[in-house]
């Protein structure tokens, strides 16, 4: 079985469409019966050729068995979804309904409403008096309405609605697939890093997710012991020389590893990237080999290893299994990453799954390291930043998780991309590897070796940063930074590069700054990031970020994202309009965390 299929063999939550309906008979809801059911097959057969789950199969959709009158059919939907494994519920309807009594009640399903924008019957009166149930009884629902008016016999679903509709299904699916999922924290706190306190409420709460804790010794222990596939390991190791050069050793001579220790550490890293997959997901061979506790993994969609320093005082580091793991392919073939925090700093872990389950592509990781103003940039290299550069960039740079996806390597109409792992070809892997190279580690900070990946981020691609903060007093806030990863002449980007760790991978990032607030200057978006580190994901994914945290009522402290692009439940508009972020904080500090 890839690893792909025994991931994902436990299934995908579906999306439930509710075709809610006037209940008079004898007229009123005859008339209504084909016209309802038709939007709710419509708007399955949108998000199921729109959206795809992270194993590449369309989303699926169930729709109830009748339209829902009232509340004897309201029920018979939610346990026919209840039985379908339905993660997400969306309401669509023509006409007036009665509110409550035909309301989807489940607290912790996403909800949204379609109300068809007509006029021979009043969709939209519907739709206003049910969100107006939801805001009054503490269930946030989106409302979804489109702005052109359409004929009763109009079967489209227009292109306003159609965004609406499938930026909340994604987000609602993301909500929907990590629930019941677990973070894996392999060490503890690494070198007093406050993300790496992971925190079992926070997951608990907000993401219905389970904390599952291992010591890195369990590495040794399967190191030891050969805890791992021994035949996986000799294809993994050719592949690994074949495929991953060796780059320059930057350590002084007399820090430099000797060649047969050079050549021991490929082994352990190999190994450790083994064990690490299988503490996070399990692996069938072990049980076959006679292990068949450590067979089955910790159910986890995103894990860390805190590496620094227990580890890497005395072992090879971590980064060649977090950038493997992070990216969409390694001797087994193309496929889907997994989801990997540096440095066990579950505060990025968090945004990097966000980032993933919206877009099923890989997510790098990186330090927020330095802000080189066009000033600077000048004084040091003669070099006027031009561009999406002129008003600054943001070094993004550290060993460790940065995905080789990350490299810019693959393309979407001839330009740089990250592509989900399904888009992706043979010829387009091989050159995010071939296009970086290992480091051996600079010894000062990891005594015990291994290999950074090397790389430069192709510039041209559009690029959403974010990263969750924690706040005493009031829990996970987001942050989000859209902009651009940008190309500065080689020399150039030697010159900075080589004032801190060249031996690391770097993404040059241009935000999108605005003139107001944060992102008054790039300056100001660097003064205003919560922590040393941000997850980075390919495309402008602000909205379905700000989307997805709505869900689960982690507030946004700051975007770059425009207004009209924002969607939220419709009970935000009542936490007043002045300053939309301020009303983002009350209403996600009134309605609290999803599973509390
Ligand atoms: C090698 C150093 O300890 C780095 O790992 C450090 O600068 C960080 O990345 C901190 O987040
Ligand atoms: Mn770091």
């Amino acid at each position: 079985m890839t690893d792909n299929a025994y991931r994902y063999q436990s299934g995908f939550p579906k999306i439930g469409i509710r075709p809610t309906i006037d209940g008079r008979r004898k007229g009123v809801r005859e008339s209504l019966e084909d016209q309802t059911m038709n939007m709710a097959k419509a708007v399955a057969e949108l998000l199921s050729s729109a959206l795809r789950y992270p194993n590449g199969e369309p989303v699926e959709c169930v729709i109830s068995d009748t339209c829902i009158g009232g509340v004897a059919e309201a029920a018979a939907s939610a346990d026919k979804f209840a039985k379908a494994g339905v993660g997400v519920s969306l309401t669509v309807t023509p006409c007036w309904c009665y509110g409550t009594e035909t309301m989807d009640m489940d607290p912790t399903l996403p909800k949204a409403v379609w109300g068809f924008n007509g006029t021979e019957r009043p969709g939209a009166v519907y739709l206003a008096a049910v969100l107006s149930g939801y805001a009054q009884k503490g269930l946030p629902a989106f409302g979804i309405y489109g702005e052109q008016v359409q004929d009763s016999g109009d079967t489209t679903v227009p292109e306003d609605v159609q965004e609406k509709l499938i930026g909340f299904a994604r987000a609602g699916l993301a909500v929907a697939i990590m629930r019941g999922k677990s973070y894996l924290s392999m060490g503890s706190v690494s070198m007093g890093i406050a993300g790496s306190i992971v925190n079992d409420g926070l997951f608990q709460e907000y993401l219905g997710m389970r904390t599952e804790y291992v010591d890195m010794s369990e590495f040794v222990r399967r190191i030891e012991e050969e805890i791992y596939d021994p035949a996986e390991f000799e294809k993994a190791l050719a592949w690994v020389k074949e495929n991953c050069k060796e780059g320059p050793d930057n350590n002084p001579e007399r820090l430099q590893k000797s060649r047969a220790d050079k050549d021991k550490d490929w082994e352990t890293v190999v190994k450790m990237t083994q064990i690490a997959r299988d503490l996070m997901i399990g692996n069938p061979r072990l049980a076959e080999l006679g292990f068949g506790e450590e067979a089955m993994g910790h159910n986890a969609i995103v894990s860390g290893f805190q590496g620094q320093r227990a580890w890497t005082d005395h072992f090879p580091n971590g980064d060649f299994l977090e950038t493997i793991l992070n990216s969409s392919f390694d001797w087994n073939g193309i496929r889907a990453p997994y989801i990997v925090a540096t440095e066990n700093d579950s505060l990025n872990g968090i945004p990097m799954l966000m980032g993933y389950l919206l877009t099923n592509t890989a997510q790098i990781f990186a330090d927020v390291r330095t802000y080189w103003g066009a000033d600077s940039v000048e004084r040091v290299t003669g070099h006027k930043l031009t561009g999406a550069a002129a008003g600054g960039l943001l070094h993004l740079i550290n060993s460790g998780s940065a995905t080789m996806d990350g490299t810019g390597e693959q393309s979407r109409d001839g330009k740089p991309a990250m592509k989900p792992f399904w888009d992706i070809s043979a010829e387009e892997a091989q050159k995010c590897l071939d296009a970086t190279s290992w480091r051996p580690a600079s010894a000062e900070y990891f005594r015990g070796g291994g290999y950074s990946s090397d790389f430069l981020t192709k510039g041209g691609m559009p690029m959403t940063m974010s990263r969750l903060n924690y706040v005493k007093g009031i829990g996970p806030t987001l942050q989000i930074a859209e902009g651009y990863s940008v190309d500065l002449p080689p020399e150039v980007h030697d010159a900075l590069d080589k004032r801190t760790d060249p031996t690391w991978p770097t993404t040059w990032f241009a935000p999108i700054v605005t003139g107001k607030g944060a992102f008054r200057t790039v300056y100001d978006v660097m003064d205003n990031w919560g922590a040393n580190h941000g997850s980075i994901s390919y495309g402008h994914i602000g909205a379905d970020l700000i989307t997805l945290a709505s869900m689960l009522r982690i507030p946004v402290s700051m975007h770059n994202v425009a207004e009209e692009r924002v969607f939220r439940p419709r009970a935000w508009g009542l936490f007043g309009t002045d300053g939309i972020e301020g009303a983002d904080f009350r209403a996600c500090a009134n309605f609290g965390p999803l599973y509390k």
